[in-house]
Formats: structure tokens, sequence, C-alpha cells
């Protein structure tokens, strides 16, 4: 039989490992905290924050990683890490769309990690708000599902609003049917907000296609509306069957395999070039010929992907709209810049919403 090593000796290893990784990360910390009096001494203090420099710590943590953890699972330490380091120079404040347990507030904890506040707020509307007068340096907000297209409301504040986008965040969406009773055949009525119960479509018709279907503002909130409502149910993910002690009674029910939510944070800062970002833009061309063709041109000449294209109705005007764009690169990368000159010549109007980094995790 080969040798094994004793378990004593291999704890007293990792005992002392631990110990090495212990003065490692307050190393870190203290460097972090040296980070603060540097930008409070240069006059930065209102941006702690770097979405840029996340970017780039996280990307290169990844590269350096020789496993036999999984890049994944190095990232995530690293996020979590940072966010702590960043805590202790200012504690941030994210507003997400509440109550918790919901899509966005994982969102939040994916993106900033688990030592920011998350702050929840009822509407997408009170996030702008709350990111506008101050209440919070930050907001998550979804804007586009892979199954059910844009979050229309999100782009719609968008035209009002002087917010920068700084980042995105993708969540992979899980949908499970929970309520109080195990039995299924009690139920006669069934909770979430309006994007979930698209998201399950069929598996709704399929299996309670006489039950009723009632959108309320969140899925907690339909959880917890279960929670409290005999003999109904909620579509909601995992968290928010913890939070409100409801029995998981059918899981992974969304319609498609890969449903997944896009987010983007806003705030009032805005993110440095990384060499891999994205940028998003509104424009509107009023109804000139060849408005189309007039956009795209400038991208495809210096050779700028576009990712997305969304139209919306201006709210100017019957028949009038404007194009959200998601571009790749940044908008002080050269060619970028270029083809945003030439752009704002062709159209009646251009708004930047931000140049930010693509997401790492
Ligand atoms: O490099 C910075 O500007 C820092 O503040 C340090 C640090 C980090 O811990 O690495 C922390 C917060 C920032 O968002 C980015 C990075």
């Amino acid at each position: 039989m080969a040798s094994i090593t004793p378990l004593n000796e291999l704890r007293e290893k990792i005992d002392s490992i631990d110990q090495q990784i212990l003065e490692l990360i307050n190393l870190r910390a203290s460097c972090a905290m040296e980070v603060a009096k540097t930008k409070i001494a240069l006059g930065e203090q209102g941006t702690f924050y770097r979405p840029d420099r996340e970017s780039l710590v996280l990307r290169r943590i990844k590269e350096l990683n020789q496993g036999p953890l999984p890049d994944q699972t190095a990232v995530r330490f690293f996020r979590e890490l940072m966010s702590s380091c960043l805590a202790l120079e200012k504690p941030l404040d994210v507003a997400y769309l509440g109550p918790e347990g919901t899509f966005t507030q994982q969102a939040v904890l994916k993106h900033f990690g688990n030592a920011v506040k998350a702050v929840p707020a009822a509407t997408i509307n009170d996030i702008f708000s709350a990111v506008e007068n101050g209440g919070c340096q930050f907001g998550v907000v979804p804007v586009e599902n892979s199954t059910e297209g844009v979050i229309s409301y999100t782009f719609d504040r968008f035209l009002g609003s002087s917010l920068n986008i700084c980042g995105e965040v993708e969540i992979q969406i899980h949908q499970n049917l929970m309520g109080l009773v195990k039995d299924k055949a009690q139920i006669t009525e069934i909770f979430s907000h309006q994007q979930s119960l698209a998201q399950c479509r069929q598996w709704l018709e399929k299996n309670f296609s006489h039950v009723k279907q009632t959108a309320v503002s969140s899925n907690a909130e339909a959880a917890r509306l279960a929670s409290v409502n005999a003999n109904t149910a909620a579509i909601a993910g995992r968290p928010a069957a913890e939070l409100y002690h409801l029995i998981i009674l059918d899981k992974n029910i969304e319609d498609e395999q890969d449903n997944t939510t896009r987010f983007i944070i806003i705030g009032k800062q805005a993110s440095a070039s990384t060499g891999n970002d994205k940028t998003s833009l509104v424009v509107s061309t009023g109804n000139q010929p060849g408005a189309l063709y007039k956009i795209l041109e400038p991208f495809a000449r210096f050779g700028i992907g576009m990712l997305h294209i969304e139209s919306r109705p201006s709210r100017q005007g019957l028949w009038d709209y404007v194009f959200f764009i998601d571009i790749e690169g940044h908008s002080e990368d050269e060619q970028v810049a270029k083809a945003l000159d030439i752009l704002r010549d062709n159209v009646s109007m251009l708004k930047l919403l931000g140049s930010y980094p693509r997401a790492v995790l």
C-alpha cells in the first residue's frame, strides 16, 4: 500500500498555511487603507470604488491561477477580499430591487461582494432616484433577460437620467415553485414577478394551466405572499424560499436552461479604460432617410463590434424612436472615439450612457 501522510501532520500544515494567508490578507487590507489615504490626499475621496481596477485585478487572478482551484473559485475569493478591503476604505451603499431575496440582490453580491450594504428599493425608479439624490453611491438594475428580452422600463428611465453605467453583471436565473403546502394539487394561485411568469410560461401551461397567476412587484414579494396565504405558491429564486421558510416543490422550472439576466451598475462616476470594455449609448435620428445606416456605418468603418441595438419610443412624438446601442470598447479608446465623433455628426442626439469593464465573474 502506498504510504499516506498522517492526518495530524496535514492539519498542522494547513494551520501554518492559514496563518500565512491571514497575515497576507491583512497586509493587503493595510495596503488598501494606505490607498484610501492617498486618494484623500489627491482629492479623490469621492471615488474609492474603482470598477476598472477591480476588473483588472480579477482578470489577472484568473490568468495567474494554476489550480487545483477552478478559476471561478479563485476569482470569487479575490472578489470577497477586495470587497472587504474597499469596506475598510469606505463602506458602499448599493440600491437594488427589493425586498431581500431577489435576483437583483444576488447580482449586487456577485458584483460587489458581501462587504457592501445592499439597500432594498421598491421599484427600478426608486433605485435610480436613490443614486441620483446621493442616498446610495451605486444601484443595480436589470436590463435584459435571455428568454424575455429587454427590461424596457430601465431603458426608458435612462433617457431622463444623468447617471452613468459603470459595470455589468450576469446572473443565471433558476426559477423554483415554492409554497407552504407539499401537495401541489391544493395550489389555487401562483404569485411571481411578470418577467418570471413569462420565463416559465410553457412549464405553467403544462402543469398549472387552470391555476390563477398573479403578477406582483418582485419574486421575493411573491414568496412573502405565498408564506402568508394558504394554498398559494410563488415562483422565485432559492434565497427567497430560505428567507420565507417555503418548501421548494419544483426546481429549475424555467423554459430555457440558459435563462440569464444581465444587470448594470449605475452611478455618478465613470470607469477608466481597461482594454476589455463595453460602451452603451443612446441615439436619436429623427425620421431621416437611411437613419439606421448612418448609425451603423461609423462602427463598421472603424471595426468596432456592435453587441446590441434596441429601438424604443422616444416619448417626444408619435413614431419617433431612439436606439439603445452597446458596442465593444471604451469611449476613450482611439478607434471608438473616432467612430463616436462621426456618429455625433450623423444623428440628432447622442448620449453616452457609460463605458465599463466587461463582467469577469
Ligand atoms: O486600487 C484601488 O484604487 C483600491 O482602492 C484598492 C482596491 C483593492 O482592494 O484592490 C479596493 C477597492 C477598489 O475598488 C479597487 C481596488
